[in-house]
């Protein structure tokens, strides 16, 4: 017999047609203020041609060269607590004034990638984490990267975030009127329970503000989008920087949006570029259609993650 996961996307909102741009920013120096105008710019650029994205996208650290020595040196404390309202006027952070200028002036709601953050109660503590804005310029959605990236590949590449950062301990997402959005950051994408989570508790697509390197990024970068997307029959994209072979880590690039069938919709290069994608919800709708996994789930096999604590 199988159980019916009856309430598996009910809460959600309607899946609307929406375009979606990735910026796969370049120029990320060690120069915080021109990071940030070069982002603002991109993003002014993002919405300027014939047909306006709704939704864009910024890569991983993107305010900041990317490495655990540097992420005390450029952290910034943001203070905000999901439900609560947040006065961006306020804020102890220029990047998050920054992102709400730029996604007020352009009309759109804005992944703000990442940023090295300074916890606000416990300034010893620092979080690799992604901002959320609406078009008014709200900060509505935080996301603190919950798996840390420490990997020790001989010969290849060694890092260990946890040097200097903490892991996120909860599970995000965001309403906007076209779709419900799941966040996660980069080396999040490598554990399928927060994708699975997502999906279950509604969302149609989740993004991964990104910078997968030149060992793991030809191996893992496409298969992981793929696996994500086909597991949970939604929408993935990660969005990354621009390589940079002068820069101290050298990103993968490749920036990428997967349908919920698993077919690569648009690919960056590896330099600086948007790709722009139209989310078609009728790909979704028939994807679960026509091969019902979202109704088979065996609950009395094994247990619902939808009953995980979220933020939604
Ligand atoms: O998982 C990987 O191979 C890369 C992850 C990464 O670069 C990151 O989390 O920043």
């Amino acid at each position: 017999m199988f159980l019916r996961a009856m309430s598996t996307f009910a809460e959600s909102p309607a899946l609307k047609p929406f375009r979606l741009a990735l910026i796969q920013l370049g120029q990320i120096g060690s120069d915080k203020k021109s990071n940030l105008a070069h982002a603002r710019e991109m993003i002014k650029k993002a919405v300027s041609g014939q047909k306006k994205p709704d939704l864009v996208v910024l890569p991983e650290c993107f305010n900041s060269p990317y490495g655990h020595v540097h992420f005390p040196v450029y952290a910034e404390t943001i203070g905000y607590t999901p439900g609560q309202t947040y006065d961006v006027g306020k804020s102890e952070s220029d990047s998050v004034k920054v992102l709400s200028e730029a996604a007020k002036e352009a009309g759109i709601w804005l992944i703000g990638g990442s940023i090295p953050e300074r916890d606000a109660a416990d300034s010893k503590k620092l979080y690799n984490t992604c901002t959320v804005y609406s078009p008014q310029g709200d900060l509505v959605a935080l996301h603190r990267k919950v798996h840390l990236f420490d990997i020790d590949i001989p010969g290849k590449i060694t890092f260990k975030e946890s040097e200097t950062l903490t892991g996120g301990t909860t599970m995000n997402m965001f309403d906007t009127p076209f779709a419900r959005i799941g966040l996660g950051i980069c080396y999040d994408v490598r554990f399928p329970e927060l994708a699975m989570i997502a999906a279950r508790r509604g969302c149609h697509a989740i993004i991964y503000p990104s910078a997968f390197n030149m060992t793991t990024g030809p191996l893992h970068w496409e298969l992981l989008q793929r696996s994500r997307a086909v597991d949970n029959q939604i929408f993935v994209s990660m969005c990354s920087p621009a390589r940079d072979m002068s820069a101290g880590y050298h990103a993968w690039g490749h920036s990428m949006v997967v349908d919920p069938m698993a077919t690569v919709l648009a690919e960056a290069g590896h330099d600086e570029e948007i790709i722009y994608v139209d989310i078609d919800p009728a790909v979704l709708h028939s994807a679960r259609a026509g091969i019902p996994v979202t109704t088979q789930r065996r609950f009395d096999v094994y247990p619902d993650v939808s009953k995980a604590k979220t933020n939604i």
